[in-house]
């Protein structure tokens, strides 16, 4: 904010901007004093160790967990008032699959926020769903249980739940996690679809070697933020050192960041 108590323009353009985010647990910082503005029609990775506080950062910017400090704001709006421009991709095991729920059900699901209570499930949202089972090429299992499906099939049909919400920003917490080669790839194009149809994508990611590959921007996050910006800017051997605390080999480094080995 300015002096007269405005938000900058970046601020208002960005479909996630947080400010000072501070989350503690039994009086210990997980995640202190973040800052993060997200660009429109952009991926970002959140990227950093286990423990990082990377899944926490984005449930406290979601308000499922409590936040000590912080500003979070939507398009310059406060996130409550935004949150149907939303979509949040959990990690897959923190979910209930014994659920007694079809495939259908639990993406025509992703549409009751947006539906009032005077609008019955409709046909066409059965027919908004399947299109998006159909995205993600999960459109034969839409009458499956979903506790009946293997570790890729549920991520795919997450990522269909969230694709029917037709969000600007989708929160993605680790969705390549377990999943083959083939279910990455195909995860990946719907995300660069996205991209391309202008929505903005933030995503816990793990494997560093596919971060230059997949994703625009990065936020080095080890409790504090290490460095964020342009990922041909920021993932250099230095930050990652920063970020995993030197535990990164030269070897590891030099695949990672190639131009390292260039430098004079
Ligand atoms: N509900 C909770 N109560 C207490 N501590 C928690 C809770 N949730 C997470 N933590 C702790 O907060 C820290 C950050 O956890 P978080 O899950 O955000 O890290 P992460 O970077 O997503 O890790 P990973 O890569 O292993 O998934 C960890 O030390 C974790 O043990």
């Amino acid at each position: 904010m300015n002096a007269k108590g405005q938000l900058s323009e970046a601020v208002t353009a960005s479909p996630l901007s947080i400010q000072g985010l501070t989350v503690s647990y039994d009086h210990r910082p997980v995640v202190y004093s973040v800052d993060l503005l997200l660009k429109p029609g952009r991926m970002t990775a959140i990227v950093g160790p286990n423990g990082a506080g990377k899944s926490t950062l984005l449930k406290a910017a979601l308000s499922i967990t409590r936040s000590l400090t912080g500003d979070v704001r939507v398009f310059g709006r406060p996130l409550a008032q935004m949150t149907e421009d939303i979509a949040y991709v959990p990690q897959r095991n923190s979910v209930d699959w014994d659920f007694p729920a079809t495939v259908l059900d639990v993406v025509t699901m992703g549409l009751f926020r947006k539906l009032r209570w005077w609008q019955l499930t409709r046909r066409s949202h059965t027919d908004k769903a399947m299109e998006s089972l159909t995205r993600v090429g999960m459109e034969a299992f839409a009458d499956r249980q979903i506790g009946e499906l293997s570790g890729g099939q549920q991520q795919r049909v997450f990522l269909a739940r969230a694709l029917v919400q037709n969000a600007a920003l989708t929160i993605l917490d680790e969705p390549f996690a377990g999943v083959d080669a083939a279910t990455e790839r195909a995860i990946v194009e719907v995300l660069k679809q996205l991209r391309e149809e202008g929505k903005t994508l933030l995503c816990v990611h793990h494997d560093l070697s596919t971060v230059r590959d997949y994703f625009d921007d990065v936020l080095l996050l080890n409790v504090r933020r290490v460095a964020a910006g342009p990922v041909d800017q920021v993932f250099t051997a230095e930050n990652l050192q920063a970020t995993y605390g030197g535990r990164l080999n030269p070897v590891q480094l030099e695949r990672l960041v190639p131009a390292v080995s260039e430098e004079p």
